[in-house]
């Protein structure tokens, strides 16, 4: 007897600038696994990000400059196997498409390609204008990211908002308009005044996707093992904890490790 294969809506760039036209807020959350992937997808939410920030919380480094191309094709394959429903979205990561447009779009197409990601994320605007049009030129869906963009933290030394001055916001609402005049499909906006999100989410028919850039914006982003409270360092005020992850998980262990001394695992129902 065969099993009737469930049947899901697929989420697409399509469907994302729908939502926003019918007012229903787009959840995103990133995911850098099979596994976690699967959870994500299985709750129902909408975009599932292949984050650099996969640097940080994969391999425990400071910034998010040092994750290479393949490592990033690795996590965003494993997660394309685990999802259904969601759409997935990757990051180019630092180095891959800064250089010329013809390197970006190579390294966009290896992430297609190699991954069976559904679209890339890119920091910036004006500055890789040329990158960003020769990778939609191959059908490649692009997903913009503006205000904090952590691979250029060298340039501004901190993580504090942006954009508080009139000459920054201005130049952000014009990067707004071009990715969108572009053909972008949606964009990220950072950690930036919430009064001045509301201004670029209206400003544009494409979805701006908030994390830190408040309640007037198309839809949330969040890193999962933040929202999930696995990690008890980052605390920015944008971050709501959803778990505390890191006192169960470490109950857990301790309660294995404790059995495993005492010698009450395995018991004879657990062994052979
Ligand atoms: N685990 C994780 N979560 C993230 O949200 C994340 C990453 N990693 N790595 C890549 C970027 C970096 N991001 C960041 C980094 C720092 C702050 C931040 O607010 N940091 C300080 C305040 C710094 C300041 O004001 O000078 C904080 O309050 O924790 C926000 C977003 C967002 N991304
Ligand atoms: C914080 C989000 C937007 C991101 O770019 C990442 O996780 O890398
Ligand atoms: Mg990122």
């Amino acid at each position: 007897m065969s099993v009737a294969k469930k049947q899901y809506k697929r989420i697409t760039v399509k469907s994302l600038v729908e939502m926003k036209a019918n007012g229903e807020k787009i959840a995103m959350l990133t995911a850098y696994d099979y596994t976690m992937a699967q959870i994500v997808d299985g709750a129902g939410i909408d975009v599932i990000l292949v984050g650099d920030s996969a640097s940080n919380v994969m391999a425990g480094h400071e910034t998010t400059l040092p994750i290479t191309l393949d490592q990033m094709i690795y996590h965003a394959a494993s997660v394309v196997r685990g999802i259904e429903r969601s759409l997935v979205v990757v990051d180019l990561p630092f180095g891959s498409y800064q250089s010329d447009p013809k390197e970006a779009l190579r390294s966009a197409i290896r992430i297609m390609k190699e991954s069976g990601g559904h679209a890339v994320k890119m920091e910036g605007g004006k500055e890789i204008k040329e990158s960003i049009k020769r990778i939609l030129n191959a059908g490649i869906p692009v997903m913009g990211h503006l205000g904090l963009t952590p691979q250029s933290i060298y340039k501004f030394g901190t993580y504090t908002v942006r954009a508080k001055e009139d000459q920054e916001a201005i130049k952000l609402k014009e990067d707004a308009l071009l990715l969108e005049r572009l053909g972008c499909f949606a964009m990220v906006l950072e950690k930036v005044p919430a009064k001045l999100a509301k201004e670029v989410a209206e400003s544009v028919s494409i979805p701006v996707i908030g994390i830190g850039a408040g309640n007037g914006v198309d839809g949330q982003v969040l890193v999962t093992h933040d929202m999930l409270g696995m990690n008890h360092e980052f605390n920015p005020r944008f971050l709501r904890r959803y778990a505390d992850l890191h006192g169960e998980m470490t109950k857990a262990f301790e309660g294995y490790k404790n059995d495993v001394k005492s010698k009450s695992f395995p018991t004879d129902e657990e062994q052979y």
